[in-house]
């Protein structure tokens, strides 16, 4: 008889959006330590790498020249200009992955997670975070070092706009203390696992059941 707990099932792309600086990337590295049945999907990106960042982990860091390339020969799921950079995600392996129950991360914005529901609307699953206050969000992207005055400013201005999207998404948490906003994000994680429509094995797992 098959065993419950390993049912097979299909794979979701689970996607983490929020206002820059709110702790979307925070919370995927959380995630991605955690639990060794989700993968990050490595965006392809034309802005420059942060101090710490490497290439091919944190993003694909491309020129305009190889953005361009990648649009032409069809290679984007999606993709979408943000904070004046181009952003996308490659075609990669995820549609056999997610055929195998292999889970993807997405850290993209509202843009890539319309584009993304529209075209496997099944696998979705869309998490907002939000910042307990917009000065909250300002000192965290202060205190983060990693951009001038006129990039933070550039966010900021950009965050009620960002906001704006959160009633196009699943679920929405608030990242006040990270530990908790990470427990909730895992937990939503977790139960859309559980779906049923997700679990292809459960069919004949009934079936052998009754029989
Ligand atoms: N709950 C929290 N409390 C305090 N600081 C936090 C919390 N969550 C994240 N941070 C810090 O806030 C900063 C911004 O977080 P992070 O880089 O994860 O944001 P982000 O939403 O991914 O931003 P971006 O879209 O610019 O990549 C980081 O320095 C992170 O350590
Ligand atoms: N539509 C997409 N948005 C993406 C992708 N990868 C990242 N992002 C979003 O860009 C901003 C800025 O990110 P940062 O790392 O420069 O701070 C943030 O909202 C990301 O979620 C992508 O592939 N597609």
């Amino acid at each position: 008889m098959a065993d419950q707990d390993t049912l097979h099932r299909r794979g979701l792309m689970f996607i983490l959006s929020s206002p820059s600086g709110a702790g979307k990337t925070t919370i995927s590295r959380m995630l991605l330590e955690a639990d060794d049945e989700i993968r990050l999907s490595v965006s392809v990106t034309t802005r420059p790498k942060r101090p710490g960042e490497i290439d091919g982990v944190h993003y694909h860091f491309v020129d305009d020249a190889a953005f361009d390339r990648m649009i032409e020969e069809d290679d984007f799921y999606e993709w979408a200009p943000v904070f004046g950079y181009r952003y996308g995600t490659p075609k990669g392996h995820i549609r056999a992955g997610l055929k195998e129950g292999q889970d993807f991360l997405f850290d993209i914005d509202w843009q890539g997670t319309q584009q993304l529901y529209q075209k496997d609307e099944q696998d979705v699953v869309r998490v907002f975070i939000l910042p307990p206050s917009l000065d909250e969000l300002h000192r965290r992207l202060k205190d983060r070092g990693t951009d001038s005055k006129d990039v933070i400013d550039g966010r900021m201005e950009r965050a009620r706009a960002e906001i704006s999207h959160w009633d196009g998404y699943d679920y929405v948490v608030v990242n006040d203390d990270v530990q908790v906003c990470f427990e909730k994000v895992r937990s939503i994680l977790h139960a859309e696992r559980m779906k049923r429509a997700r679990q292809t094995g459960l069919i004949g797992f009934v079936r052998e059941l009754m029989s």
